[in-house]
């Protein structure tokens, strides 16, 4: 195996820092980039714009086809509105599907690449070289969340934040089409009490781990 083909998958439920991690790493492998979960952003986003119910599933399925990996920004699909209704029209398998290959077509870059989501591992790229399942209690993500809102905009609140990621994750974890969990050949990173650069510094052991038993055999 080269550097060429390596392909990492990185799972995990809200605000475990999947998305931190996955920066890290492809900055530090040299390899492009994909938070998938901007593609259901960006579906919810056009559905918000257009003042279309988020149950609406044929409006939903045009808008996932519209979806262009280029142009996914960022600052206007991180509000938190956005990220509510992308978990609510993340249930409409159509749009799964949609979004799956344009997450695939990604996946496939002769450079390999790191993506991030919910369903990487276990549906998008199921034959990834390394597949990480990056997890926190959901206490300490709720504190880290907070600490990101504090930081941008100086209000939150502990309660309410704990409260809407115990949403979220049910919600992620309960739906009946590709629902959050660890792949079987997942490798589980609990960053609770790991600093941003200590789970990074574990996930790179693993994967350079990987990478020298594929090319020793
Ligand atoms: N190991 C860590 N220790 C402390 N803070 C962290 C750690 N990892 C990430 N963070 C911080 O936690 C917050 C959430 O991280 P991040 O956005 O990477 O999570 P995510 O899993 O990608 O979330 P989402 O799926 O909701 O986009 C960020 O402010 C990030 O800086
Ligand atoms: N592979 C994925 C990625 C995301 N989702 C859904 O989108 C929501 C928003 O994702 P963020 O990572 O940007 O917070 C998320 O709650 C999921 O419902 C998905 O289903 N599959």
């Amino acid at each position: 195996m080269t550097a060429a083909s390596l392909v990492i998958a990185i799972d995990g439920p809200a605000a475990s820092g999947k998305g931190t991690l996955a920066r890290r790493l492809a900055d530090y492998y040299h390899l492009p980039h994909l938070d998938t979960g901007l593609t259901y952003r960006a579906v919810a986003h056009m559905l918000l714009t257009k003042g279309w119910p988020l149950g609406d599933a044929p409006h939903a399925v045009e808008a996932a086809r519209l979806v262009d990996l280029g142009s996914l920004d960022r600052d206007v699909l991180s509000v938190h509105a956005v990220g509510e209704a992308a978990s609510k029209i993340a249930v409409i398998p159509e749009v799964r599907r949609i979004l799956v290959d344009k997450q695939r077509a990604f996946a496939a870059q002769v450079s390999g690449a790191v993506l991030d989501g919910r369903d990487i591992g276990t549906v998008v790229c199921p034959d990834a070289t390394v597949k990480l399942y990056v997890t926190a209690s959901a206490e300490v993500r709720a504190r880290r969340r907070l600490a990101e809102i504090e930081a941008r905009d100086g209000t939150g609140d502990f309660a309410t934040i704990l409260a809407d990621i115990a949403r979220r994750d049910e919600r992620d974890m309960g739906r009946a089409d590709s629902p959050l969990r660890p792949a079987a050949d997942a490798h589980l990173l609990d960053t609770s009490e790991m600093d941003i650069e200590t789970a990074f510094i574990a996930a790179r052991t693993i994967i350079d781990g990987i990478v020298a038993a594929a090319s020793e055999s």
